[in-house]
């Protein structure tokens, strides 16, 4: 669905990528974990076209990814960046409903997708009615994901979906999007910092570090046939409640 050749970009002194090669395929679930700064979000960004790289290509169902022809292409990609990225002003329904507006859907269809969606990701029918402010993390998250959702998009981005969640909503949000993504059967492309939850949730690991990918795979190949040590120290370096005790 995806492939990055040789993509470079960075930001004054900063490479945040460095002739990255990535495929990611389609109908599959794809985590890119790694370090903080590692470059995992700016992948996301190219992906979707907010931004774009200094050399190399981004190629998008078989044809690079332009300037020219983004809007059409945007629409066939939902994305959900950071903390869910909700207007504040606007309610979660308002929200939601921003992008299917702008093109041209009717209010009757929007309020039929919307109901559907708030049952697919179990959000409160009353949440709908509140400010971004209103709702609790788990609740933001939902809306954020139902708006990545609206326009039923072949792919979706996902930059951190479940950061800052208490461990009993994550846990249930975890379990909720693994269904999701497998009824679906999108493509899907998430960032995580916690390995578990990338093995849980996604078919293929892309583990990036200093802006390069270090190894892609299944979290069982990454796991017992590392390419290099920084493999083995990162897919071991959370520590379990086990450990602890
Ligand atoms: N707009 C920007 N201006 C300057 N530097 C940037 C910008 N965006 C990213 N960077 C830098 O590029 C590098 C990669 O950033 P990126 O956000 O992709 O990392 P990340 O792996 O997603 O990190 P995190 O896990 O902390 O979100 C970092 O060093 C970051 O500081």
């Amino acid at each position: 669905m995806f492939e990055l050749r040789q993509v470079c970009r960075s930001y004054g002194r900063v490479v945040a990528l460095d002739a990255v090669e990535l495929c990611i395929a389609s109908g599959r679930t794809t985590a890119l974990i790694g370090p903080s700064g590692a470059g995992k979000s700016s992948v996301l960004r190219m992906l979707v076209g907010l931004d774009w790289p200094d050399s190399g290509e981004v190629r998008f169902d078989g044809e690079p990814l332009q300037r020219e022809r983004l809007l059409q292409q945007r629409r066939r990609i939902g994305y959900m960046i950071q903390e869910g990225g909700l207007f504040p002003h606007l309610s979660a329904a308002a929200n939601i409903a921003l992008l299917a507006r702008t093109v041209g859907w009717s209010a009757e269809r929007i309020a039929q997708r919307i109901e559907v969606l708030a049952a697919m990701t179990r959000l409160p029918v009353d949440a709908l009615r509140r400010y971004p402010a209103e709702l609790s993390g788990g609740q933001r998250q939902r809306v954020g994901l139902i708006r990545a959702l609206m326009l039923d998009p072949q792919v979706l981005l996902l930059d951190e979906p479940l950061g800052a969640l208490d461990p009993i909503i994550r846990h249930e949000l975890q379990e909720q999007m693994r269904e999701l993504f497998v009824e679906l059967r999108k493509t899907v492309v998430l960032v995580t910092h916690d390995v578990a939850e990338a093995a849980y949730l996604a078919d293929t690991l892309v583990l990036m570090r200093a802006g390069s990918i270090a190894q892609q795979g299944t979290a069982r190949e990454l796991h017992d046939a590392p390419d290099e040590p920084f493999v083995t120290r990162f897919m071991t370096a959370q520590r379990s409640l086990e450990q602890s005790l």
